[in-house]
């Protein structure tokens, strides 16, 4: 466990059941999945703003942000890390438009 975003998970696992006046994790995760989804896409949209506006330093804070609270998220359905690792690799040396053919 030593990528940042599997450090920042076992933090986000760890929170949860803890006082939600101290933690802002255990404070989302307690609200439940729908909230958790709602502040990923809310994070999601400012990004794409920043972007959109050509804010790079904004780019960077915001997407720290997405990457947190998709983690947040992640833990709040009972998804681990590993397996988004494991479907990111396996699709390693595969062409994007392969990827999207093979959905169809
Ligand atoms: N990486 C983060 C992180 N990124 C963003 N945020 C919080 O996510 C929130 C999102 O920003 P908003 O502008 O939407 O905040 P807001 O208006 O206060 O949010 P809401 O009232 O709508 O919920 C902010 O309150 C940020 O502080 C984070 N909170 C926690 N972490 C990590 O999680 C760890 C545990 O945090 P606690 O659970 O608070 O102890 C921390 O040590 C950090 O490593």
């Amino acid at each position: 466990m030593s990528h940042v975003l599997d450090k920042l998970f076992a933090t986000i696992v760890a929170r949860r059941g803890a006082d939600p006046k101290i933690s802002y994790t255990a404070k989302l995760l307690a609200e439940g999945v729908e909230r958790c989804a709602k502040k990923f896409g809310e994070e999601a949209v400012e990004t794409v703003i920043a972007a959109s506006a050509d804010k790079k330093a904004e780019v960077v804070t915001e997407s720290a942000d997405v990457l947190y609270h998709l983690m947040v998220l992640w833990a709040a359905c009972g998804v681990e890390p590993d397996q988004v690792w494991q479907t990111l690799a396996s699709r390693e040396g595969r062409s994007g438009l392969e990827e999207k053919a093979s959905r169809k």
